[in-house]
């Protein structure tokens, strides 16, 4: 599990352990792993650091100490260091002196070529968007050099991911003691490139984001036990599609079918479900028990009766698409069996009574939002898939990729989702699972060229086994 803390957090433990420690020790740390990191870079891409051309772009605080005490080290290596400060009458007094004793130059302009640059600007000390002077410089980097961020890429909001204005992109993201929501969470991940952590000794309990991998999910997926019949795995009743859009119900139970769940019901209207059977022969047709509803995809209007039935019965429920339109939010706090919502940005405006730049913008704030506000669990679909639930750390899907972005792949996500709810796991478990291998099997499926949401439900046990595999 990769886990990340808020800057609230992060500078608390850091209080704690600077007060032990004797002055600067965090920082040298910090140096130490940053110039490491900066030196395999180096050496992977031409050999040795001797003789490279190294830039530092150096903000105002500890986060240009930082660079600049990682520029002596990397100048005492042999590398030509040239550092341009934000201001050059602020810039830390400490890391300027020891990048001069190593032979590391001061220049105002960014020079024209570089081997490598570190971008020392903000850290999680910035606010805002870059101000002119920070924001010139981010703009200004030498041509085609790989950028290497200190703890963040500057321009990223460290605990959101969001980006107002020029940001730095870079190649790799040497972050300290912990990430940062924001270097997991797009539009800010795009921008932190791989991310490396140099451990400084914090100590830090309850996170506030985290990332399932293989492992963990592998220990939540349902396999079946010697003793398991269709039943105690669980069915999953799919309430999907209409005469308008039957394609809706077919991709649906697609992915239940592949979800782990014993058997699919699906109950819509004749056209929708000859539709479904004539694809998929094994689902049971019409009402019946079932272990929790899928509703939503391709519903079309006037089925918001459908809708609060299956939430008034007590068992859990995945409402999508459709069904979102017009839920009761005091309704669903008052239910006691889960519910997981899966909207995408849109719906999440509509939701939350928002437009829908602000959720794509603020994702994070967003998800926790409808999560509290709706009282369920809470899976905001998109660029960086987040899971919310009960105050809980908040789950980032890595799997996703932009190839997801295809009409109905969506319903192949509820459906799974679905019945791995059915199947028995948390409303938030389903959703972080669900995400997990939609997204492993869309990366399978596209393996970069285009792919249609089929072909994505077809990938999933390729996923699952990939996943079990380790
Ligand atoms: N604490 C520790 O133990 C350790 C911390 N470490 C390192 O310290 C970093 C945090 O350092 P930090 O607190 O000095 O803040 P930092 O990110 O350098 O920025 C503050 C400066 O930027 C300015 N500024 C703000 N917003 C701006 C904007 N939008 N555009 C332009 N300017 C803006 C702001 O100016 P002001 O608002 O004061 O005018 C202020 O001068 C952390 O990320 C890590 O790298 C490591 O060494 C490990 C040990
Ligand atoms: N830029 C993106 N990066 C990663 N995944 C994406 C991106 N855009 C969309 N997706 C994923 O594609 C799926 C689209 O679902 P949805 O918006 O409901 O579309 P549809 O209704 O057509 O099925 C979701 O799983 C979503 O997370
Ligand atoms: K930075």
């Amino acid at each position: 599990m990769r886990t990340a803390y808020s800057v609230e957090t992060v500078r608390a433990a850091e209080g704690e352990l600077m007060a032990r420690l004797p002055e600067g020790a965090l920082m040298q740390r910090a140096a130490a792993g940053l110039a490491a990191a900066c030196a395999r870079l180096l050496i992977r891409r031409r050999g040795r650091v001797y003789g490279a051309r190294i830039v530092l772009l150096v903000g105002p605080g500890d986060n240009g100490g930082d660079a600049l005490y990682a520029g002596a080290r990397l100048a005492r290596r042999g590398a030509g260091v040239t550092a341009v400060p934000m201001d050059p009458a602020r810039m830390h007094a400490g890391g300027l002196a020891a990048l001069r004793a190593a032979g590391g130059r001061v220049e105002e302009a960014v020079p024209a070529r570089a081997d490598l640059v570190l971008d020392g600007l903000l850290g999680i000390g910035g606010k805002g968007g870059l101000r002119p002077a920070a924001a010139a410089l981010a703009e200004r980097l030498p041509h085609g050099a790989p950028v290497v961020a200190v703890d963040l890429p500057s321009g990223v909001d460290a605990d959101t991911g969001e980006v107002a204005g020029p940001a730095v992109t870079a190649e790799v993201t040497v972050a300290f003691g912990a990430y940062k929501p924001g270097l997991l969470i797009d539009p800010g991940a795009t921008l932190a490139g791989a991310l490396h952590l140099v451990d400084i000794g914090l100590s830090l309990d309850a996170p506030d984001v985290e990332v399932l991998q293989h492992a963990d999910v592998a220990r939540l997926l349902p396999v079946p036990a010697p003793s398991s019949d269709k039943y105690r795995r669980g069915v999953v009743g799919v309430v999907a599609g209409s005469a308008q859009y039957p394609g809706a119900a077919v991709l649906a139970v697609a992915g239940a079918l592949r979800g782990g769940a014993g058997a699919v019901r699906y109950v819509g209207p004749a056209a929708a479900a000859d539709a479904v059977l004539a694809r998929f022969p094994e689902t049971l047709i019409g009402r019946g028990r079932v272990q929790a509803w899928v509703v939503g995809p391709g519903l079309g209007d006037g089925r918001a009766g459908e809708v609060a039935e299956l939430l008034a019965q007590d068992v859990p429920v995945l409402v999508d698409a459709d069904g979102l339109r017009g839920l009761d939010a005091g309704a669903l706090r008052d239910r006691s069996a889960p519910t997981l919502l899966t909207p995408h940005a849109g719906e999440a405006a509509a939701l939350l009574g928002t437009d829908r730049r602000a959720v794509e913008s603020g994702r994070l704030a967003a998800v926790r939002q409808l999560a509290e506000l709706y009282g369920a669990a809470a899976l905001l679909k998109g660029s960086t898939t987040l899971v919310a639930a009960g105050g809980g750390p908040v789950r980032v899907n890595p799997t996703g990729t932009g190839w997801l972005a295809t009409a109905g792949s969506g319903d192949v996500l509820s459906g799974l989702a679905g019945a791995l709810l059915a199947a028995g796991l948390s409303a938030a478990d389903a959703g972080a699972v669900g995400a997990y291998l939609h997204g492993l099997a869309g990366r399978r499926a596209a393996s970069g060229a285009p792919m249609t949401a089929q072909e994505i439900a077809q990938a999933l046990p390729e996923a699952w086994r990939d996943v079990r595999r380790g």
